[in-house]
């Protein structure tokens, strides 16, 4: 039946051009060549996946490019990209309507809208987020300006920051004991930390990769938090192409505060104020210069301690952008503020399936899996909602896809190689497990959980070359009590002792 005139009608319709949302129509336009697949977006640009390398079984690298939407309709002709936001979603009726007032009617809808910064204090215009291009480069923009900056968060992005920051104080403000919690354990946390305090070679600032950049856009003046403006994740190496430098002429200077939070933010006016009353300036602490000037920002934590600063970095983890989509449709929805999505990666609601940073993952998973917002996830769940919506289609059955059975991420903290596997944490496994350790400084560190003699994830650090073989032995479960710490011993080549 044709479309009434101003609405479009797809068979196929995907929301988001970010990793899980191209992956997704990618794989549908792949699927069904007859068929046009839209794809919504709110950001001018899509991102695309590069030299993809499976490195073994569930570990896979790519490099992530951002690029014109009609690069990729060039690549699957049968791919509609429709650069404008979805506000709102009827899904009784099947239709989603658009920011430029246009209708659409789909059979089968999938939501990769991604996420966005959980920030402290949000709307405070001195503390900022990471997430897209815009708001990177705000951050690299404000850093050029800055002699102390406050990084508060402890996962992924404020550990890639801490590092990279050359030329201006950090305070690295942490609720936990150890940096790095959502990747490490204490011990990891202590073999990195001397990168922190070592002198880094200044490496040439250059662009890795050849990054589109809108034709004509002009650099807007900006305040000091980026626009609200949705643009998709950054991709790996991020910050390679930024010039993340203070004003000052050192390499790091980072002090960490550790078991803390943010209790309030007073600006300079304020703090005059208080400081008439109550407040004192920060004293005496490692890699914390003397306050000789007055900031524009002060940062009260909780263990009583302020830091003046220029401004603020909230790395606090990511909320889903499920805001358009939920007004008028009973989603379920998970503690995290994800899409609730089954085994097939379809959401309490007919037709509709998610995928990538907006979803949560609430099917039984597999001992050794678990969810994290990242891109290999995003990739992984795109495609797989994709083959999950065909076979829907066309009435075939699907079994889960392998890339579900063991949770695997390779990246790069402190310039060296971390790859963690299945429960590196011993996440859920209470205290019933074995933690084994091999660490040489300033070259490898290597974690193993054990349960039941069974090896249940592992965290290496460094060029260890174990990543296959330890994948093998957590996915087959092979009892390894009789070979006890040799599991560990640098003596054995462990990968001749499975084959
Ligand atoms: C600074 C930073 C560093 C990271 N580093 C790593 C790393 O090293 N390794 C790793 O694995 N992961 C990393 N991640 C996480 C990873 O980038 C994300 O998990 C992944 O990109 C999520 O992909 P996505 O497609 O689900 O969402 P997104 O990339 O957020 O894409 C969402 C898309 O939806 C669009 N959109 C949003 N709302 C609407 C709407 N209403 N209508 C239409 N379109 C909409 C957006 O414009 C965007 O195109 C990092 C994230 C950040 C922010
Ligand atoms: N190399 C990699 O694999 C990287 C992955 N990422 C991913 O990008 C996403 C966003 O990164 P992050 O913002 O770093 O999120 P994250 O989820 O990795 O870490 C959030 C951190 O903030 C802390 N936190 C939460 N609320 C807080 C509060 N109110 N006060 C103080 N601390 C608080 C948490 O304890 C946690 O340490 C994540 O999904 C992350 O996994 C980001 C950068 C690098």
């Amino acid at each position: 039946m044709a479309a009434a005139p101003g609405v479009a009608r797809s068979r196929f319709v995907v929301v988001g051009g970010g990793i899980a949302g191209v992956t997704c129509a990618e794989k549908l336009a792949m699927e069904f060549p007859s068929e046009d697949i839209f794809l919504m977006t709110a950001s001018p640009v899509i991102k695309a996946i590069t030299n993809f390398k499976q490195v073994s079984k569930t570990l896979e690298e790519f490099d992530v490019e951002e690029q014109p939407s009609s690069l990729l309709e060039k690549r699957y002709p049968n791919i509609k990209v429709i650069q404008s936001g979805v506000k709102q979603l009827k899904s009784d009726d099947h239709k989603i309507f658009t920011e430029d007032g246009k209708e659409y009617i789909y059979e089968k809808l999938c939501l990769c809208a991604g996420a966005k910064p959980k920030l402290i204090f949000e709307g405070n215009p001195y503390v900022l987020g990471i997430r897209d291009t815009d708001s990177a480069q705000a951050f690299q923009k404000n850093l050029a300006q800055a002699e102390r900056i406050v990084v508060v968060g402890n996962g992924g992005i404020a550990l890639e920051l801490v590092y990279e920051i050359q030329g201006c104080e950090v305070i690295w403000a942490i609720k936990d004991k150890a940096i790095g919690n959502t990747f490490f354990d204490a011990g990891a946390a202590e073999f990195l930390i001397p990168k922190l305090t070592a002198e880094k070679r200044e490496t040439p600032i250059e662009c890795k990769r050849t990054k589109y950049t809108m034709e004509g856009s002009e650099e807007k003046e900006r305040s000091l938090a980026a626009s609200d403006k949705l643009g998709s994740a950054l991709g790996p190496d991020w910050h390679e192409g930024l010039h993340l430098k203070g004003t000052k002429e050192f390499c790091h200077k980072v002090h960490i505060e550790i078991l803390c939070e943010v209790k309030k933010i007073h600006l300079q006016q304020e703090f005059i104020q208080l400081q008439r009353t109550s407040l004192t300036f920060p004293k005496e602490e490692k890699n914390v210069e003397p306050d000789e000037v007055l900031w524009p920002v002060y940062v009260e934590l909780t263990n009583g301690k302020i830091y003046g600063c220029d401004f603020i970095v909230s790395a606090t983890g990511v909320v889903p952008n499920v805001k358009p989509f939920l007004h008028g449709n009973n989603f379920a929805v998970g503690e995290d503020g994800g899409l609730k999505v089954d085994k097939h990666m379809h959401t309490s609601l007919p037709d509709i399936y998610a995928a990538g940073d907006i979803c949560t993952a609430s099917w039984q998973p597999s001992p050794v899996w678990h969810q994290m917002r990242l891109w290999t996830q995003a990739r992984q769940m795109g495609w797989y909602a994709a083959k999950c919506m065909a076979a829907d289609t066309l009435g075939e059955s699907i079994d889960m896809d392998f890339s579900f059975e063991l949770f695997a991420h390779v990246t790069k903290f402190f310039n060296y190689k971390v790859v963690v596997l299945g429960k590196y944490n011993a996440q859920g496994l209470g205290l019933d497990h074995e933690l084994m350790l091999r660490c040489t400084k300033g070259q490898e560190y290597v974690k193993v959980v054990m349960q039941n003699g069974r090896m249940m994830g592992a965290v290496l650090i460094g060029e260890t070359d174990l990543e296959e073989t330890f994948e093998n032995l957590i996915l087959n479960q092979m009892d390894l009590s009789a070979y006890g710490e040799d599991l560990l011993n640098p003596d054995i080549d462990i990968e001749d002792y499975f084959d």
